[in-house]
């Protein structure tokens, strides 16, 4: 195993894992799954919300299945993603697959079911040679990190550097509600349950939380997406571990979490951006890097599901979620011909891949990997 190496997300990609989506046949829906994907779930069927979703009050839970047929058809286009890399003459690694009779997971005072290592950007932060495992904020996936630990152990035994965030205890009361209700739709939604948080005989109270995917990696800088204090407490942790050698920008909500459907970086200078606002939410010194800002998601190009039975876990803008290989390559969902045409027309190389269903999933190709050694080192991009 060669050393691990990544402080960016455009310079040539020598290994990537890709995340696996073998047995994604469900999503457990508690206060933690609901918090999290606040923003889609309630534009989309507000009466859907927790807990007038569930059943029963004991538990406060609910297990939500996913058809077979999207969930086979993901995990085809997972793997023609593994292929299209591997193709490209990148190292592929791989998680453990979830077994089909996952046995559910359980903190202290809640259980859940677990999810595959798919969206594995979004645990993980991986900086130069450092592997960094990021608190969870969902409960069904606080231990989907374990599922990575056989490649985790090989770039450990290789000289990583590998540390683990502290583990957050995920009780009704570790959650700052603040974003969630300051962005409530007017037709409510989940923060009605929300403002009913059990108390728990383990509650610490709010707790630090941050994924790896609201980190935007530029070598020595790195802006992180704040929206509220559990990110806070996670952004300053972060701060205090890295020290001096690393800058940190915190942006103050510039998503509800993840900032890779809103800002990548394509090479140095250049974002990609879901609107020009976004300049405005930057860094000072990185207002001046160029922003391409793709054309308005074309409805027409996402599957039809039922309003009903199928849970949209993800915006129209998933499609800005690209991989880059190098500077000049990005691989792009086939489905998003007017990224494609944009990012030819700005002298980029688009290999298309195939991914139906990026709604549901909660991720594009970005969320569905996490490289490991790219060729570009501790640069300082804004010197
Ligand atoms: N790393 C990720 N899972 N990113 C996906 C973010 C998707 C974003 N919440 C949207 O709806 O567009």
């Amino acid at each position: 195993m060669p050393r691990l190496n990544s402080h960016d997300d455009f310079t040539p990609l020598r290994e990537i894992i890709v995340g696996s989506a073998a047995n994604y046949v469900g999503h457990d829906r508690d206060v933690s799954f609901e918090l999290f994907h606040h923003e889609n779930l309630s534009g989309f069927r507000s009466d859907w919300a927790y807990p007038r979703l569930t059943k029963a009050a004991a538990g406060r839970r609910e297990s939500w299945t996913i058809k077979a047929r999207y969930a086979e058809e993901l995990h085809e286009d997972v793997e023609g993603l593994a292929a299209t890399l591997a193709g490209l003459g990148v190292v592929v690694h791989r998680p453990l697959p979830l077994p089909a009779d996952a046995a559910p997971v359980a903190g202290l005072g809640w259980e859940a079911a677990p999810t595959p290592a798919l969206n594995i950007r979004d645990n993980t932060l991986i900086l130069g040679s450092e592997i960094i495992e990021t608190p969870p904020a969902i409960r069904s996936r606080y231990l989907e990190t374990r599922l990575l630990a056989p490649v985790f152990t090989a770039y450990w035994e290789a000289g990583a550097r590998w540390t683990t965030m502290p583990r957050p205890t995920l009780t009704d009361m570790s959650f700052d509600l603040s974003y969630a209700r300051d962005t409530a739709t007017t037709l409510g939604g989940p923060t009605e349950a929300i403002d009913d948080p059990q108390p728990s005989p383990y509650d610490v109270g709010v707790e630090m939380m941050l994924d790896g995917a609201q980190v935007l990696r530029l070598g020595r800088d790195l802006v992180v997406n704040v929206a509220q204090e559990n990110h806070t407490r996670g952004a300053e942790w972060l701060q205090r571990h890295l020290g001096h050698q690393y800058r940190v920008h915190r942006v103050w909500r510039m998503a509800d979490n993840h900032i890779d459907s809103m800002l990548l970086a394509l090479k140095p200078g250049v974002f990609l951006a879901r609107h020009d606002g976004i300049r405005d939410l930057m860094p000072e010194r990185l207002r001046s890097w160029r922003f391409i800002v793709p054309p308005e998601p074309d409805q027409g190009a996402f599957p039809v599901y039922d309003d009903y039975e199928d849970l949209v876990l993800t915006s129209p803008y998933i499609d800005l979620n690209v991989l880059s290989v190098d500077e000049h390559t990005v691989l792009v969902n086939e489905e998003c011909t007017g990224l494609a045409k944009l990012l030819e027309a700005e002298g980029f190389d688009v290999v298309s891949v195939r991914h139906r269903h990026r709604r549901l999933f909660g991720g594009g190709f970005h969320c569905f990997t996490l490289d490991t050694h790219r060729t570009g080192g501790f640069e300082d991009y804004l010197s």
